[in-house]
């Protein structure tokens, strides 16, 4: 059922997993139209929910609809508060989803799991590691998105590093045409793709591209890839075509890889004191410390509804 291999310790569910509960309560958040249905399980290896079942709800027209579906599990030790698995809507699992762990984080603190008051700040272990979100006062959400992987193989990607062990600008060819590919990876894998007016990205965009160079060959896990303009040192417009759910609204790891991706090919000269980046779905505030550094984003993190889905159903 996997396009890729789940994080260590997170398994689909097998014949000796625990009985599903029959109502299990859900909520659905969106961080910038990226929807996620959300939900609470007691074991933090096996989610409450199957791959399969993932994938029937978030089928929209016929499910309650969504981009994926995230799970808040117990921690498994002293150094998390908890666990965060994700299923894309196609019900594979990503190690990681930056619009999901802000949702996730205003999930705990609308049930009153954070300690009293904001800033609320919770550390959860995602199957890219530690990821630290602060639910703040006025309700954005920062999260410490911890360190870019520049490497290529790690990423992984079979492209030919060109600086270093990062690839950069690497030429990949689909449909007859030819992108300039960066790879980076914030636990996940993205490819980036710069282009010099937002014209062009939309019309490559539209024309498919985006979607062939995710299962391009050159990427072994499938990659979220990104097409990007720059609208000024400060300012980059992108559009996503997300590995396991198609063309979101936003991708929160995605505007934070393509953010590393600009100071590396030379498209802005630094993000160390923040940039915006416009996505389809509304604008986040990325800033990376710069080679060797982490990398924040900020952002909103809206609750749409909560309700009971009976799992027999799905
Ligand atoms: N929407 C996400 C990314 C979700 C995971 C992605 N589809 C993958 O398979 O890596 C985000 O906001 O980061």
């Amino acid at each position: 059922m996997l396009g890729f291999a789940p994080p260590p310790g997170l398994l689909p569910r097998s014949p000796r997993s625990p009985p599903l509960p029959a109502s299990l309560p859900i909520s659905k958040y969106h961080g910038l139209g990226n929807d996620f249905i959300l939900a609470t399980g007691a074991d933090p290896t096996h989610p409450p929910l199957t791959c399969a079942q993932s994938a029937a709800l978030c089928r929209r027209g016929f499910g309650v609809g969504g981009d994926g579906v995230i799970f808040l599990l117990p921690a498994t030790g002293p150094d998390y508060d908890f666990t965060c698995v994700i299923h894309n809507a196609d019900g594979t699992v990503p190690e990681m989803c930056g619009n999901g762990i802000r949702t996730l984080a205003q999930y705990v603190v609308d049930q009153g799991l954070a300690p009293e008051g904001l800033p609320a700040r919770m550390r959860f272990l995602t199957g890219a590691g530690l990821i630290v979100p602060t639910v703040n006062a006025d309700r954005s959400v920062e999260v410490d998105m911890g360190f870019p992987v520049l490497a290529g193989k790690e990423v992984p990607s079979t492209l030919e590093p060109t600086r270093g062990e990062a690839v950069v600008r690497r030429s990949v060819e689909v449909g007859g045409k030819d992108y300039e590919m960066t790879c980076v990876s914030m636990g996940n894998p993205h490819g980036v793709v710069f282009f010099d007016t937002p014209e062009e990205l939309d019309a490559a965009f539209d024309s498919g591209a985006a979607s062939a160079l995710e299962c391009h060959p050159s990427f072994p896990n499938n990659a979220n890839i990104e097409f990007v303009a720059r609208l000024s040192d400060t300012h980059l417009k992108m559009r996503v075509f997300e590995r396991g759910a198609g063309p979101t609204l936003a991708c929160g790891t995605g505007a934070c890889a393509l953010t590393v991706a600009a100071v590396l090919a030379g498209v802005i000269p630094t993000a160390d004191k923040g940039i915006t980046v416009t996505l389809p779905g509304g604008d986040l505030n990325i800033r990376w410390e710069g080679e060797g550094g982490k990398v924040w984003m900020t952002g909103p993190a809206v609750k749409v509804m909560e309700g009971f889905i009976e799992t027999d159903d799905w």
